[in-house]
């Protein structure tokens, strides 16, 4: 059972598909259908799965609650879906949330108090809960307590509030912005990373099976090397590969009906949206391919840094397009020639963090400084 505080559950900044307050698409309603429901379920992650599987399987043998888990990676990876499968697979409720609704500590001891032995409490971006809020989940993750505050001043008592033994289950796109404090609590982190294309090719035909979609072997493989490496980016192509093959020809998706679909979206062959290219193109174009600070960046293209930093950046990076560097994020050698230019001769190659190259003068942000993962 999910108890959920006004959220859709997905939490997906980087999604088009319009999803507000009240309203969700029909997209969005496929997206939770999609859901893979149980650990053997979960396709990809092998590691993440083998060892969840022990700490909650451990924890199940003992009769006790398992240990905090913090999930982290990009967007779309699977982190709520994950949350969700930790709750079912320990047959409890999950009680949901996020670090934004939770601005004040009265928020967190709110949500706390109607927990349940045993329940799992996911926060979603636990890296944007503010501070108060924070500092009142230390004990609780700690010592199953709380304090709450009642008055201002001198006359301000502290009351303290049992906590009924939970799991909490944090999730973050910058497992860096979190503070050591709060980190430290987790017993177990499950670094979510990019899905490899055979991977997403089986997510996408257990997608076109659960949607009654006929879906090629060989066109599963085309729209898997153009996901990102992201099993929602992939179920999202698929939809709109889905659009097309019914409007334009019979409905079956053959790899020749996959590639002209997605032609018309404007994906590349490499996956890369509007918003990669983009970057890559200011980096290359206004910035002499760097280096250059990822909040300059993100002026240059009108985005958010952070859409910058936590969406696009991570794949680049892994593609080998960008490096990053302790002055800021550089092209390396193929981004250059992905726009067709001929690289420098000191151009960065994929992987390779340093290169000696001033920053061009006025371009360079002193204050922008670099948050790497842990
Ligand atoms: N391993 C998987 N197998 C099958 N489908 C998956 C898998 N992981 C994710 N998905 C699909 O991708 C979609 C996005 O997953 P999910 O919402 O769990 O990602 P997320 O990491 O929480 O993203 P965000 O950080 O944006 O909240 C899900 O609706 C699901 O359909
Ligand atoms: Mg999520």
């Amino acid at each position: 059972m999910i108890f959920g505080d006004g959220m859709d559950g997905g939490g997906e900044p980087e999604d088009e598909s319009a999803v507000t307050a009240n309203f969700v698409s029909a997209d969005g309603e496929i997206e939770a259908s999609l859901r893979p429901k149980s650990l053997s379920d979960f396709i990809g992650q092998p590691r993440v799965r083998e060892q969840l599987q022990l700490v909650l399987t451990g924890a199940k043998m003992r009769g006790g609650t398992p240990d905090h888990v913090l999930l982290s990676g990009p967007p779309g990876l699977g982190k709520t879906s994950m949350a969700m499968i930790i709750a079912t697979e320990l047959g409890t409720s999950l009680r949901l949330t996020s670090g934004p609704a939770l601005e004040r500590a009265g928020d967190l001891a709110a949500m706390l108090s109607n927990l349940v032995e045993g329940d799992v409490l996911f926060i979603d971006e636990i890296h944007r809960m503010a501070r108060p809020a924070e500092e009142m989940l230390y004990l609780a993750m700690e010592d199953f307590r709380v304090d709450v505050v009642v008055g201002k001043g001198p006359g301000a008592t502290s009351i303290p509030l049992e906590v009924a033994p939970f799991t909490l289950v944090g999730a973050t796109t910058r497992s860096g912005a979190l503070t050591g404090p709060l980190r430290d609590r987790f017993g177990f982190t499950a670094h979510m990373d990019f899905y490899e294309p055979h991977e997403l090719q089986l997510i996408l035909l257990r997608s076109a099976g659960i949607l009654g979609i006929e879906l090629g072997e060989d066109a599963s493989a085309e729209i898997a090397g153009r996901s990102r490496g992201t099993p929602r980016i992939a179920n999202r192509l698929l939809r709109r590969v889905r659009d097309y093959a019914e409007v334009r020809a019979d409905g079956i998706i053959t790899r020749e009906i996959a590639q002209a679909a997605l032609a018309v979206y404007d994906v590349d062959p490499l996956g890369l949206d509007r918003l990669d290219r983009a970057v890559l193109g200011a980096l290359v174009r206004s910035f002499g391919g760097g280096p250059v600070g990822v909040s300059t960046l993100a002026v240059a293209v009108g985005e958010e840094p952070s859409t910058v930093e936590e969406v696009c950046e991570p794949f680049l990076v892994r593609a080998g397009m960008i490096a990053r560097t302790p002055r800021g994020r550089v092209a390396t050698a193929a981004a250059w020639a992905q726009l067709g230019l001929t690289p420098p001769p000191d151009a960065a190659v994929g992987g390779i963090e340093v290169r000696a190259r001033e920053p061009q003068l006025g371009l360079f942000d002193p204050n922008d400084t670099e948050r790497d993962e842990s």
